[in-house]
């Protein structure tokens, strides 16, 4: 099969990757979407990210986030640690690289949970991403989800809500659209979307 151009991917060009981006506002239920398919398919691969942002209380390090200070961070992004990061309501959180490339080229599918820049960023670099954007069933709808969730503080929640505008009306930007009101029909559009060729 003759080899195609990649741009500045650094995925070799005999392989096939799939890479699909998981991206939505803050309490839309991506978190929520990807624990219930994975629950159902343990073998699809999630790509943990590191951030500078305290667990929430039954958070796992290595598990939900690679959970590091500032300093930590820095080493990163100087080291060439990451595909991508960006800074995000106060926190900053980043995509490890090489994981993410082990499993490209082994030809496996791969699914980052990442905001808007850094959906942004991998569009730059891996032009045959799939960027999925998970939408609420209204804006009140998303309110609630965001406040019911309980673990944040008032003003973290309207810097969330500020960027979430931001996010919506991005939504353009995006290959496809899910919205999600029921949890299972996403979880499974999700998958079904991660292994089309
Ligand atoms: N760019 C980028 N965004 C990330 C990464 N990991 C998580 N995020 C995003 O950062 C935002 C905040 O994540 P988090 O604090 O866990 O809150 P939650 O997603 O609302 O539960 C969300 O939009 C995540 O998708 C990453 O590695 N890179
Ligand atoms: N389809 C849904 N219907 C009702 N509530 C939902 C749905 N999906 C997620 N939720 C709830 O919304 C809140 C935010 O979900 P979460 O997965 O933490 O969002 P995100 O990861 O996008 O910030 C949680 O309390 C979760 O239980």
């Amino acid at each position: 099969m003759a080899a195609t151009s990649r741009g500045t991917s650094p995925v070799p060009p005999d392989v096939r990757p799939r890479l699909t981006v998981l991206s939505g506002p803050s309490g839309v239920g991506k978190s929520t979407v990807v624990a219930h398919m994975r629950s159902v398919h343990p073998e699809v691969w999630l790509s943990v990210s590191a951030t500078t942002r305290k667990p929430r209380p039954g958070e796992r390090n290595g598990v939900h986030y690679f959970f590091v200070d500032d300093e930590e961070f820095d080493k990163l992004i100087a080291n060439g640690e990451l595909l991508e990061w960006a800074e995000f309501a106060g926190n900053r959180y980043g995509t490890p690289r090489r994981a993410v490339l082990d499993r490209l080229e082994a030809g496996e599918p791969v699914l980052l949970e990442i905001d808007l820049q850094g959906a942004r960023l991998v569009r730059q670099s891996m032009d045959d991403a799939r960027l999925v954007f998970l939408a609420p069933p209204s804006w009140e709808e998303l309110v609630r989800r965001l406040t019911g969730r309980g673990t944040e503080a008032p003003e973290v929640i309207e810097r969330r809500l500020d960027a979430a505008k931001v996010e919506l009306a991005a939504e353009a930007e995006f290959d496809t659209t899910l919205v999600n009101t029921s949890v299972e029909d996403v979880a499974r559009e999700l998958l079904a979307l991660m292994l089309q060729a």
